[in-house]
């Protein structure tokens, strides 16, 4: 794995000034469709046996590049502004022709700065038969996908390195799709490694008998989603041992699905009540869900916040309120919890939490964050330091020794939780300046404006 700088990069664009929140910030978020679940929809879509429908599918530059993609493999992607009334837009996808049927045309794929896209599509591109070349943004080009392309290479796939070997660009290519099998791969630098092998296995003829051989598999709530994914798709998937997952050969049949909303992206949201002595409350919180976002509810309160839940009607989601805890003198107060574990892409926001409590935190079991959009652990380093405040790295993680202090501009490099992390620490502390508050497009066009609405008092309270 790659360990790169964050050294701060320039931005030619004007920062932007993060509202501080001048009292408790308090009101009622909804935020849009989750990055993870609508772009597996679109790629089980993509394999499926007829056009689906996904409803309420996630619309930011990471979904567009998923479809853009598969359209460039061969769907062909409908959006649907209202879905039978309901007033929610869906995308109806039909699939993508796989080999031998598929046109023998050589394909290209962008896939931005997108995880799901770069380690979700090799195994889709090599089931289609065609010669197709993989790149992205200059950050991609940093991100691991050795364990994906080896397993595929495993697989009779023939993979020619663009670039460094095991590194975006490079180009897929399996003239007669993929038998599948047995296959070994260590996904200790991601899980993504395993989801995108295992949401293909169902249409490679013999199926995937997938093993991971390194020590353990980050994120595994998102190894859980794709399982349960596939399953809610009608494929059959065997987890029954640990690090083995068998996905058996067979067709998927055409869906229907409807996207929960983002648990990671209501992150900021949520913590903007823990942040500040306010009350966020966010309808639709669904009762059961795969996402790592719904530790939310374990996390805030650790932090001295107070979460509730209300059952909706017809019981598959929740209201849910955080109420940031208040000293005798009604002035916010965050508590540390000492040590937070294994809290994945969630850090960055947990991290911008704990930089306002004034009791140190030690992040562990979150090494695999160096080979996210940027080096994450580096960069909340460096930023936690640049707003007053001390932070170390530390062999699997980071330790923040004590808080943020002061406005700086706070460097984004390119990653949206960075953007997110930034917005905030400026809600207590003034004078933030977030640079490229553009690039949290990548799964939430619309933060920087909800983020508005919420501190400034605008959203219904
Ligand atoms: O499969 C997914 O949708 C994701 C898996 C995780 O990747 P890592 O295992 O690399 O952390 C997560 O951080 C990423 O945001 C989304
Ligand atoms: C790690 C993340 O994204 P990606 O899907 O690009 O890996 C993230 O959203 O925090």
């Amino acid at each position: 794995m790659t360990s790169h700088t964050a050294e701060a990069p320039s931005s030619g664009d004007q920062a932007w000034p993060a509202p501080l929140a001048g009292a408790p910030v308090c009101g009622e978020v909804t935020v849009p469709a989750s990055k993870s679940l609508t772009n597996r929809f679109l790629l089980l879509a993509a394999l499926a046996e007829g056009p689906s429908v996904v409803v309420n599918a996630l619309e930011s530059r990471d979904s567009r590049l998923m479809l853009q993609a598969l359209e460039a493999l061969g769907a062909s992607v409908e959006h649907i502004p209202d879905w039978k009334g309901t007033g929610e837009a869906a995308v109806r996808l039909t699939p993508v022709p796989l080999a031998p049927a598929s046109s023998q045309a050589p394909a290209q794929v962008d896939c931005g700065l997108a995880g799901t896209v770069m380690r979700f599509l090799p195994a889709v591109a090599a089931l289609t038969g065609r010669r197709v070349a993989f790149d992205g943004d200059p950050e991609a080009r940093i991100r691991p996908m050795g364990a994906v392309l080896e397993g595929l290479s495993a697989l009779g796939a023939q993979i020619s390195d663009d670039g460094r070997p095991g590194y975006l660009p490079f180009t897929v290519e399996s003239p007669g799709g993929l038998d599948g099998g047995e296959v070994a791969i260590d996904a200790s630098a991601s899980s993504q490694f395993v989801s995108g092998l295992l949401l293909a296995g169902a249409r490679m003829r013999r199926g995937l008998r997938l093993r991971h051989t390194g020590r353990s598999v980050p994120s595994s709530e998102h190894v859980a989603m794709t399982v349960q994914v596939l399953r809610q798709a009608g494929v059959e998937v065997d987890d029954s041992q640990p690090f083995v997952w068998a996905v058996s050969p067979g067709p998927i049949p055409a869906f229907t699905v409807r996207v929960e909303p983002d648990l990671s992206n209501a992150g900021p949201f949520l913590v903007a009540a823990a942040a500040t002595g306010g009350e966020v409350t966010m309808r639709g919180w669904p009762a059961e869900s795969t996402q790592i976002g719904r530790r939310w509810t374990e996390l805030l309160p650790q932090f001295g916040a107070e979460v509730s839940t209300v059952p909706e009607p017809g019981g598959e989601t929740l209201t849910l309120t955080v109420r940031g805890a208040r000293d005798e003198q009604g002035r916010p107060q965050v508590l540390s919890p000492g040590t937070v574990d294994g809290t994945a892409e969630l850090t960055p926001t947990v991290a911008a939490l704990a930089a306002l409590a004034p009791e140190p935190t030690t992040f562990t079991s979150v090494d695999h964050l160096r080979g996210h959009e940027t080096d994450r652990l580096a960069a909340l380093v460096a930023e936690i330091r640049r707003l007053g405040g001390s932070a170390e790295e530390t062999a699997d993680g980071f330790r923040i020794t004590s808080p943020v202090r002061h406005g700086a501009t706070v460097f984004s490099y390119a990653d949206h939780r960075m953007a997110t992390f930034g917005a905030v620490v400026g809600l207590r502390i003034s004078e933030v300046l977030v640079e490229d508050i553009g690039c949290t497009s990548k799964t939430m066009p619309t933060f920087p404006a909800l983020w508005r609405s919420l501190v400034e008092g605008d959203a219904p309270r």
